[in-house]
C-alpha cells in the first residue's frame, strides 16, 4: 500500500539524471525532495515523537516521576479489543527520511572505516520506527498520552535487497501495520536509498511489537485492524501465516524435540568424517581439512547498560542490542571467513526479557552453519547479577553473512554444537529460500 503522498514523491524523484554516488559530484545522492525541503519526519525526531507519546523523561533523574506519572493511565486501557474502533493500513503509514546526502553532517553517525554505512544504525532506525508506526495504529485523539508500553517482541526478518548501502545517499524508510492479533501488531517496513536518479529497494523488514500495560507489566489490547482491498487483505493473511509459521518454528525447536530424520543423518555423517580411522575409537576426533572446530568460532563481549541506552520506559532499547549483537556477530564473521563480510538477512531476532539498566549484559557469538562463502552467525545475549551470580537470556540473534571468498567449514564436536549447526542450517535455509 502507497499513500498519494509517497507516490508524488517517487515520482518526482524519477525525473532527475544524476548519476551515482561518489565523492566527486556535488551534492551526491541528495534526492528532490529533500534538496527542496519538504517538511517530512527525519529520522532524528522519531524518538522525540516517542518521547511526546508516552510522556518520557529527557532526563534519567527524573525517570521515576515520569514512571509514576505514567502508572495513573492504566485507567485508560481498552477492557476488550471490541472497545477500540478499527483502523486501517494507512492509519499507520509512515515516511521517515534519513538524508545522508544532504546532511553531511549526520554522516559520522552512520560511517563505518570502510566508507559503508553502519547496519547497526539502522537496526537503531527500524526498531524505532516499527514502535512509532505501531503508537499511530493505537492513536487516539481524545487521550494527551498512550497508556500503552509498546515493545519489540520479535524481529521476524530482515532481507536484504542489495548488499552496498552508499554513505552519502539520502535513505527513505516507509512502513505501517500489516497484521494485529490482541495485544501484538506485524509492522512491515522497506528501505530504499537515492542512487542512480532514483530511489531503489535495499531492505524488506518485519517485525513483531507487543502492547503492554503503563508500567509494562501485562498485555494491553490493541485497535482491530481493517485490510481494505485485495493488496491489504493479502498482506494481512500473510501475517496470519507469519502467526502460525512462528509457533510451528518454536514448537518444532530443538531445544524442545529431537532432530529430524534427514538431520540426525547429517549429524552422523559429521561425526563419522572427524574420526580418526587409524585409531577405531569414538573418542579420537580429527579435524577434516579446510575446517574450524566450533569451540574455536567463538567472539565474546560485554556491556555495561547506562542510562544513556534507555528506551523510552527506562529499559535498553531494543536497536542497541541489535547493534551491538550485530557488531559483535559480524566481527566474529569477518575473523572466521579472513575477508570482510556482507549481511544477507537478519531473522527470527527473540526479545524475551527485559534489559534493565545497570545490567551487565554478556554477548556471545558463534559461527554456527557455513556453506560456500556463506557464514551464519547466533549471537546470544544474557543478564549476569553479580549479587545472586544468576545468569538469564534475554535475547538471541541470528545473522546471516556472505564472504567475498570460500569459508573453512565448521564442524561441531559435541552433541549440542551440532544442535547449534542444525538450527543454523535451518536458519540459514529460511534465508536463502
Ligand atoms: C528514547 C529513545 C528510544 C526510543 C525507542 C523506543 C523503542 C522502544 C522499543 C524497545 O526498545 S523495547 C526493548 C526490547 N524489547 C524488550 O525488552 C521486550 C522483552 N520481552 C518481553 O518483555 C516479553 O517477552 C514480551 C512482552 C515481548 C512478551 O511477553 P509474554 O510472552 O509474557 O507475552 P504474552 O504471553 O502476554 O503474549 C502477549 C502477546 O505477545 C505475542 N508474543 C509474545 N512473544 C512473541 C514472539 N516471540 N513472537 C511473536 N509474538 C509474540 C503473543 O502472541 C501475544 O499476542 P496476541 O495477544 O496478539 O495473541
Amino acid at each position: 500500500m502507497l499513500s498519494p503522498r509517497f507516490l508524488l514523491l517517487r515520482s518526482a524523484a524519477s525525473v532527475t539524471t544524476r548519476s551515482f554516488c561518489s565523492g566527486g559530484v556535488s551534492k551526491p545522492g541528495r534526492a528532490p525532495d529533500m534538496a527542496e525541503g519538504n517538511p517530512l519526519l527525519h529520522v532524528s525526531n522519531v524518538r522525540n515523537r516517542l518521547r511526546e507519546i508516552v510522556g518520557a523523561s529527557t532526563n534519567w533523574s527524573d525517570h521515576q516521576q515520569a514512571m509514576s506519572e505514567r502508572v495513573s493511565l492504566s485507567s485508560m486501557l481498552a477492557k476488550s479489543q471490541s472497545d477500540l474502533p478499527a483502523k486501517r493500513m494507512k492509519d499507520s503509514y509512515l515516511e521517515v527520511h534519513l538524508p545522508l546526502g544532504s546532511e553531511p553532517q549526520l554522516r559520522e553517525k552512520y560511517l563505518t572505516f570502510h566508507n559503508t554505512v553502519r547496519f547497526g544504525r539502522i537496526l537503531e532506525d527500524l526498531d524505532s520506527l516499527a514502535v512509532l508506526i505501531s503508537y499511530s495504529h493505537t492513536y487516539n485523539g481524545a487521550l494527551k498520552r498512550s497508556p500503552l508500553s509498546i515493545v519489540t517482541a520479535l524481529v521476524d526478518k530482515i532481507d536484504m535487497r542489495q548488499h552496498i548501502i552508499y554513505p552519502d545517499c539520502d535513505i527513505k524508510f516507509t512502513g505501517h501495520v500489516t497484521w494485529v492479533g490482541k495485544t501484538s501488531i506485524e509492522a512491515k517496513m522497506h528501505m530504499s536509498q537515492f542512487h542512480n536518479g532514483a530511489y531503489s529497494p535495499v531492505l524488506d523488514a518485519t517485525f513483531v511489537m507487543v502492547a503492554r500495560d503503563p508500567e509494562n507489566k501485562r498485555a494491553a489490547y490493541v485497535n482491530p485492524l481493517q485490510p481494505e482491498g485485495p493488496e491489504e487483505e493479502q498482506l494481512f493473511l500473510e501475517g496470519e501465516a507469519n502467526k502460525i509459521r512462528r509457533v510451528d518454528l518454536s514448537t518444532a525447536s530443538l531445544l524442545k524435540v529431537a532432530p529430524t530424520d534427514e538431520e540426525r543423518k547429517i549429524v552422523h555423517s559429521l561425526f563419522l568424517n572427524t574420526l580418526d580411522t587409524k585409531t577405531v575409537s569414538f573418542r579420537s576426533r580429527l579435524l577434516p581439512p579446510s575446517s574450524v572446530w566450533m569451540e574455536d568460532a567463538k567472539l565474546k563481549g560485554l556491556e555495561i547498560c547506562h542510562p544513556q541506552e534507555r528506551n523510552i520506559f527506562n529499559r535498553i532499547f531494543g536497536g542497541f542490542l541489535m547493534r551491538k549483537a550485530y557488531e559483535l556477530g559480524w566481527a566474529n564473521a569477518c575473523s572466521y571467513g579472513g575477508g570482510r563480510p556482507s549481511l544477507v538477512a537478519v531473522d527470527d531476532i527473540l526479545f524475551q526479557r527485559p534489559v534493565e539498566i545497570g545490567s551487565l549484559l554478556l554477548l556471545s557469538s558463534q559461527v554456527c552453519y557455513t556453506q560456500g562463502k556463506n557464514i551464519q552467525v547466533r549471537v546470544h545475549s544474557e543478564v549476569f547479577d553479580p549479587l545472586t551470580r544468576h545468569h538469564n537470556t534475554t535475547n538471541v540473534f541470528h545473522f546471516t553473512f556472505v564472504s567475498d571468498r570460500d569459508v573453512p567449514n565448521i564442524i561441531p564436536m559435541t552433541y549440542g554444537e551440532s544442535m547449534l549447526y542444525l538450527d543454523g542450517k535451518r536458519h540459514f535455509s529460511q534465508t536463502v529460500e
